[in-house]
């Protein structure tokens, strides 16, 4: 089924905006075009001068270096994208931030995990791989999603900021390298402690408050999953554990150290998503709720869901055992 981003209804066009859209009705080609439409509706096209041809070229380019892994491939490169699109909308943050922050919010979203290998940064450390040899075991992951990135974007074909001043490409460079290497999950209390203190006088017209901002968004975006309706989300989790489990198979068969949560002798769903949602997601959420109450609705209700959902599940399990146990 192949349709032209013309072609897109407008009760496609208003569902693409809601956190509840479901990724897994749609077919790779069909997202690529629906990856469009987000830069044609926030005016990116018409204000940034961006050629359709240098958009999908670029959009193909990323597809081409995401890789067919179990969690971290192109669809989740949408749904971050699309989580992000639909903030965008949620918090009304056109009338707040200029469309230049926003650019790099979405193009970061699209972005930020090209090329990952599904082997994460402790992997990639105590492997000593190439990429921590090459970037001195920081953040070593996200320091190549935004090199892969610049590599896409200084080729003619598929730069989509080809027409922009040096000033306007210098600005966005900088915006995307941040809010990229904020993904990395191992700084996720440094920046929502920085958040946190900026909050009780937050400015949008202080640069540093709204580079926060854009940092916490992207990273609300990329670990979002559970804020979605739970026949969406839930396959994402099985994902998620087939890729954690390929990485701590492999870590076994080379002696190498295991992170718990991704062992499959210690972890079960219900036990890592309880933990995951109540003292990771849920804070992160709620300190963004704070600046923009409408969320309270529209990503935390959903996540208070799925936490009573897995709680329920984590329990009826306990039972079970205790019965086996008899
Ligand atoms: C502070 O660094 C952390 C904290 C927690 C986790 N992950 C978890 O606790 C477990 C495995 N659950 C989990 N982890 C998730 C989800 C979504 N993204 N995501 C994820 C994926 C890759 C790397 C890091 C995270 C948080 C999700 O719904 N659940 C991973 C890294
Ligand atoms: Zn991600």
């Amino acid at each position: 089924l192949q349709m032209s981003s013309l072609e897109v209804s407008e009760g496609v066009r208003q569902y693409l905006k809601t956190p509840t859209f479901d990724n897994w009705q749609w077919e790779d080609a069909e997202i690529m075009v629906l990856l469009q439409v987000m830069y044609t509706d926030l005016d990116f096209i018409a204000t940034f001068n961006i050629e359709p041809e240098v958009l999908q070229q670029f959009l193909f380019e990323v597809y081409r270096r995401y890789n067919n892994i179990p969690f971290h491939n192109f669809k989740h490169c949408f749904c971050v994208t699309q989580m992000m699109y639909g903030l965008i909308w949620l918090t009304d943050l056109k009338s707040k931030m200029d469309s230049v922050d926003l650019l790099i919010m979405l193009t970061s979203a699209v972005c930020h995990d090209l090329d990952h290998t599904g082997y994460n940064n402790v992997y990639q450390i105590n492997a000593q791989t190439e990429l921590a040899l090459r970037y001195n075991d920081i953040s070593p992951l996200e320091n190549h999603h935004c090199a892969v990135a610049f590599e896409i974007l200084e080729r003619t074909e598929s730069n989509i900021f080809r027409n922009l001043s040096m000033d306007q490409y210098k600005r966005i460079r900088e915006g995307i390298i941040k809010c990229i290497l904020a993904t990395d999950m191992t700084r996720h209390n440094e920046i929502l402690n920085k958040f946190k203190l900026i909050l009780p006088a937050f400015d949008f017209t202080n640069k540093d408050h709204r580079d926060v901002l854009m940092m916490i968004l992207i990273k609300v975006s990329d670990i979002s999953n559970e804020a979605r309706p739970m026949e969406v989300a839930e396959p994402w989790l099985d994902c998620l554990l087939q890729e954690f489990y390929n990485q701590s198979d492999v870590e076994k068969l080379e002696g190498l150290p295991v992170t718990p949560f991704m062992d499959r002798d210690k972890v079960t769903k219900p036990s890592s998503q309880t933990g995951f949602i109540r003292f990771v997601l849920l804070p992160l959420f709620i300190e963004l709720a704070n600046l923009f109450p409408c969320l309270e609705h529209h990503i935390i209700d959903p996540v208070r869901k799925a936490l009573d959902y897995y709680t329920e599940m984590e329990k009826a399990l306990e039972r079970e055992k205790k019965n086996w146990a008899q």
